[in-house]
């Protein structure tokens, strides 16, 4: 990918675009980018800037796009992947002492088929652990507070899973600063609005699904898209998810050593006026092994109204959404999914 980047006059003004991308329309990709962070956490900001530009191409065009040198140490990640397996190991009777419907703002253990992620389909199928910010530490104070719960016969997870879920609001405050950049706005406009607050952290087990007769509305995770920002994903070796293009082709993002991937949600894309895309993406394991995951959904604090962003609004494309409380947003969208 070449990094020279040209300026080109768009519906919300002068806008740099990669010239290798000045030709392509929404959701018209193939492959899924990969950008490179190391410029991200340049002391140069032209070099950022770069960085965002890049960042701009992939959320205006794809949606998702892989991260490498992201400065997460990979036996944060190692560790937080054996804390997985060691959660879903347990006897389902242990798992459901923690069950996430039991819970103040779902927290805790989603058996399989507890969750369905597509309306159209009949369950999940997947496990799910849920973690967020938590709030023993300085009270309450937000509209998905409640206390983290962690299964009483396996308390060698929670450091694991605490380290992983402190280390993705670092990285999660980093990528909030290149957003800003990608949109012409000062690195710091979402500083005040991203404590670490508006986390929630999953590990997620699929089970193989080899079936010859794949049941279409039963999948890993049906067809979706995100509800916050952007969400951060670690995968393991096994590949499974898909990212639909404007074609109605799926593409795989396959795992990539080194990388996590990282998807716009459609809170960023409110934000954004839909310049910026929550993709549709849909997961299935078809390995014939377990397959294990780590989302990070990393959002504003809930108290936030997020608005249009006006330099995302021009006569021709006026904002498509009214303010809306980022709590009450959120919250709307999981309960539709339980
Ligand atoms: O496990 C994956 O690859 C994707 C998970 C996902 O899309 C989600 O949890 O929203
Ligand atoms: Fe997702």
């Amino acid at each position: 990918m070449t990094e020279t980047a040209t300026e080109v006059i768009t519906g919300n003004g002068p806008r740099k675009i990669l010239s290798n991308s000045i030709d392509l329309k929404p959701g018209d990709f193939s492959s899924i980018p990969v950008l490179d962070l190391s410029l991200a956490f340049s002391t140069d900001l032209s070099d950022r800037k770069k960085c965002a530009e890049t960042l701009f191409d992939a959320c205006t065009r794809v949606g998702f796009f892989y991260i490498k040198n992201h400065n997460v140490p990979e036996s944060v990640i190692k560790n937080c992947f054996g804390a997985a397996k060691d959660f879903f190991d347990l006897e389902l009777e242990e798992k459901m002492k923690i069950y996430i419907k039991d819970s103040e703002n779902y927290k805790g253990y989603t058996p399989l088929l507890g969750e369905n992620t597509d309306p159209a389909g009949r369950g999940d199928l997947h496990e799910g652990f849920d973690v967020g910010y938590d709030y023993s530490e300085d009270g309450k104070g937000s509209k998905m507070e409640g206390v983290n719960r962690w299964p009483e016969n396996l308390p060698s997870i929670k450091e694991p899973v605490t380290e992983y879920f402190n280390q993705m609001i670092l990285l999660g405050k980093k990528l909030f600063q290149l957003f800003a950049l990608s949109l012409d706005l000062q690195e710091s406009h979402f500083d005040s609005l991203v404590s670490g607050k508006g986390g929630i952290m999953r590990l997620l087990h699929y089970p193989p699904q080899l079936d010859e007769n794949l049941d279409m509305t039963q999948l890993g995770i049906g067809a979706h898209s995100d509800y916050e920002c952007f969400t951060i994903l670690a995968q393991d070796e096994v590949s499974a998810l898909q990212v639909l293009n404007k074609a109605g082709e799926w593409v795989a993002a396959t795992p990539m050593e080194g990388t996590f991937v990282v998807n716009v949600g459609d809170s960023m894309a409110r934000w954004t006026n839909d310049l910026y895309l929550s993709t549709i993406h849909r997961a299935i394991n078809r390995n014939g092994v377990r397959r294990y995951s780590v989302p990070f959904f990393f959002g504003v604090d809930y108290e936030t109204t997020i608005e249009v962003l006006e330099s995302c609004v021009s006569e021709s494309r006026p904002p498509k959404y009214e303010p809306i409380n980022a709590g009450d947003y959120i919250k709307q969208r999981l309960n539709e999914t339980y």
